[in-house]
């Protein structure tokens, strides 16, 4: 299924993914922009292979990244190399809305918040998926792991087209092979693997957020 809707060069490999989340993190735990973004590219080029019916999920995460990357490219760039230096940097220089949208609709910190409630879903979802059977249902799995992390900072139309899009989310032997590690038994310990250092990027930016009160930023 992969092969007829994903190019060879965009075809999704979850070892390259790992490798871009074990790269995050530096010696004295912060997490780097551009790997961060790069493992969020990643995820998007499977996202892409499941079909049009997830391109608004797509675009919208696309729309982030970019926002990200043009700051990581942008003439405060250095500011950019973790987060926690963009953090530091855009509060120190009031580039962030924090109570009401207003000028900086585009801030570093409230893009990457976008993503970061999103990679408490993948983190959800994967671990499911880690423990899940061969009958088990990825739509039942996608959906109870969206109810817990994104849905409620939907609003409820987004709620309801992300919800008709897990239905027609292929079954669990279609996905595995999507993700192009080998036979499942391999994807369950890739996912083992990979699961900690989501885990990890996750917690070490929701304490980092928590600590600035960012964790509610329109
Ligand atoms: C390891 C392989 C298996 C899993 C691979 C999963 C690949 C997933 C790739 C990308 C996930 C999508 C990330 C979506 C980011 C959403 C950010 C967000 O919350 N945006 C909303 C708020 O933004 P603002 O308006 O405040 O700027 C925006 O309203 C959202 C719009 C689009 C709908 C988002 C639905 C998200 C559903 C996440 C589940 C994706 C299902 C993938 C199925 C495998």
């Amino acid at each position: 299924m992969a092969d007829s809707v994903a190019s060879e060069d965009q075809k999704f490999c979850l070892r390259e993914v790992l490798d871009t989340f074990k790269l995050c993190l530096s010696e004295n735990k912060e997490v780097y922009l551009q790997q961060y973004v790069t493992g969020w590219r990643g995820l998007v080029k499977f996202l892409n292979s499941l079909g049009s019916v997830f391109g608004f999920i797509s675009k919208d995460a696309v729309n982030k990244i970019q926002i990200l990357v043009n700051h990581l490219n942008g003439e405060n760039g250095s500011q950019y190399v973790t987060i926690q230096s963009m953090v530091k940097y855009e509060l120190e220089n009031e580039l962030v809305d924090l109570t009401k949208r207003g000028s900086h609709p585009e801030s570093g910190c409230r893009t990457l918040l976008r993503l970061h409630r999103a990679l408490r879903w993948l983190e959800l979802f994967l671990e499911r998926l880690r423990t899940s059977t061969e009958d088990s249902k990825t739509s039942v799995m996608c959906s109870e792991a969206y109810n817990e992390s994104l849905a409620p900072h939907h609003p409820w139309v987004v709620r309801k087209a992300a919800g008709m899009a897990f239905c027609v989310l292929p079954g669990r032997p279609a996905f595995f092979e999507v993700m192009n590690v080998g036979p499942p038994e391999q994807v369950v310990a890739m996912l083992g693997e990979a699961l900690p250092l989501i885990s990890e990027v996750y917690q070490i930016t929701e304490e980092l957020y928590a600590q600035h009160n960012l964790l509610d930023l329109p």
